[in-house]
């Protein structure tokens, strides 16, 4: 863990760096060659990686309705009805988020119209190889079957008996996916890019996972399959001011640096006495987590840097735009004015992290590595297209024409003009 005091500015763009950005090259060589290979050799090309990646050796990708309905049996009460009270306030607050049909009428005669429409095919992807992910599959298909996609499948890698985690099986029978296959990484998303014997491709893709998920969505657009966005190892960013708890801000710290080996955690404060403190608490919280080494990888890359004043600690926040930011500060209502780019905001000391990575209702599915400066994180309008519809009377178009006329005249595009000054009794007249 880096401790830095009062960082010159021209060092920032090292501190706002990610960890993995220098290997891309080399992820992206690796999850080229296995997007081609699936594309080729189908199925049998996804054996072979599932083999090498989690030691299964499959012979049928798509679960069962009696393997569902089994994993509803085993689970314990208590997590079923996590899943099931985390579902409902997900899906409370993606309904409210339904975009509303638009009709305006420009100028008279003129009807202008928007209609959300929901993508048909959609592909979601469950991370599985560090944890089972089973919060994923709700943050992805509660809002799937709001948007009212009409075919959800999901991909997620089985551990080497062959299994999918039982959680993540109730979890997508709680939220109605459509079908589930076993299979992971780069290989799971060139299916759903390409299709293979097993598996459908499909129209968009959706979800988070490591940095061979990461670069391989982002190639699949390549080959004409939409994504939600980049979406890979987690990252939070901490501002913490003289009145925070220490152990609140460790722990904060810790929740995302035990997702894996690439995931970073920042801490941003104007208190000496907590930069001073913090080292202690998070090592020795770090002691009694069972992940402690993986996290050290993690912890390697992360830093805790201390500011001059707010002011500062936003301008960093905003250039290093995180998935998540928490404001554990006192005057964290007035910072949330400045947020500009980030995720996914935490405001207060009351609120951690994780209850949004589960169940408070937002979305845990967000943009890293920066693309907070331009990506939204999965919402109900990932789900959705926003079709426009118009309709002209002899009237409308009457008037428009004009305009059309002298536009299109002006791009030398005059069969563009002549679709409009066909509709006009003038252009009627031209043509008789
Ligand atoms: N941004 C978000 O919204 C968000 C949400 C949840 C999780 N996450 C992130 O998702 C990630 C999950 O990662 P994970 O690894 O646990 O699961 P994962 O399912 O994303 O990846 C596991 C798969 O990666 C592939 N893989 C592993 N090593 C490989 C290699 N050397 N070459 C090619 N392929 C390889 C294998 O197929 C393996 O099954 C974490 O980084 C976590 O931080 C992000
Ligand atoms: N923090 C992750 C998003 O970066 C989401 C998650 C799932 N489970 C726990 N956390
Ligand atoms: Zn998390």
């Amino acid at each position: 863990m880096e401790i830095l005091r009062y960082p010159d500015r021209h060092e920032w763009s090292r501190l706002t760096a990610r960890a993995m950005a220098s290997q891309a090259s080399q992820v992206a060589a690796t999850v080229r060659s296995i997007m081609d290979d699936v594309a080729s050799r189908g199925d049998e090309a996804l054996r072979e990686y599932e083999l090498r990646f989690t030691g299964s050796s499959l012979s049928d990708f798509a679960v069962s309705d009696e393997e569902i309905e089994r994993a509803s049996s085993l689970l314990s009460p208590a997590l079923r009805h996590a899943i099931e009270s985390a579902a409902q306030n997900i899906a409370d607050f993606h309904r409210a988020e339904i975009p509303s049909p638009v009709t305006v009428e420009t100028q008279p005669g003129v009807i202008c119209m928007q209609r959300p429409v929901a993508i048909e095919r959609v592909g979601l992807y469950i991370p599985g190889g560090n944890s089972p992910l089973f919060s994923t599959v709700l943050m992805l298909a509660v809002p799937a079957v709001i948007a009212g996609c009409p075919y959800i499948e999901l991909c997620t890698p089985a551990g080497s008996d062959g299994n999918i985690h039982l959680a993540i099986l109730y979890a997508a029978k709680v939220a109605g996916v459509g079908r589930i296959f076993r299979t992971g990484g780069a290989q799971a998303i060139a299916a759903m890019t390409f299709g293979t014997e097993s598996i459908p491709r499909v129209d968009k893709i959706f979800g988070p996972g490591n940095r061979y998920v990461m670069e391989a969505k982002q190639q699949a657009t390549l080959h004409g399959c939409a994504i939600d966005m980049p979406a890979g190892p987690s990252e939070v960013l901490v501002i913490a001011d003289s009145n925070a708890n220490p152990t609140f801000v460790a722990s904060d710290f810790l929740s995302q640096a035990e997702h894996g080996p690439d995931s970073q955690s920042i801490l941003l404060t104007t208190s000496e006495k907590l930069l001073d403190i913090l080292p202690g608490v998070i090592d020795e919280m770090l002691d009694a987590l069972p992940r402690r080494d993986m996290m050290l990888h993690s912890l390697d890359h992360s830093r805790l840097i201390l500011m001059h004043d707010d002011d500062e600690m936003m301008e960093f926040s905003n250039q290093y735009a995180p998935e998540h930011l928490i404001l554990n500060h006192r005057d964290a209502d007035r910072l949330c004015g400045n947020v500009r780019n980030a995720g996914s905001v935490f405001i207060g000391p009351w609120s951690p992290e994780s209850a949004g990575d589960y169940a408070s209702g937002t979305n845990h599915t967000l943009p890293t590595s920066g693309y907070a400066r331009a990506y939204s994180g999965v919402n109900i309008d990932s789900f959705m297209k926003k079709i426009t519809f118009q309709k002209l009377t002899a009237d409308g178009i009457a008037t428009l024409a004009p305009v059309v006329v002298a536009m299109a005249e002006a791009e030398s595009l005059d069969a563009h003009a002549l679709a409009a000054k066909v509709r006009t009794s003038a252009g009627n007249q031209i043509l008789q």
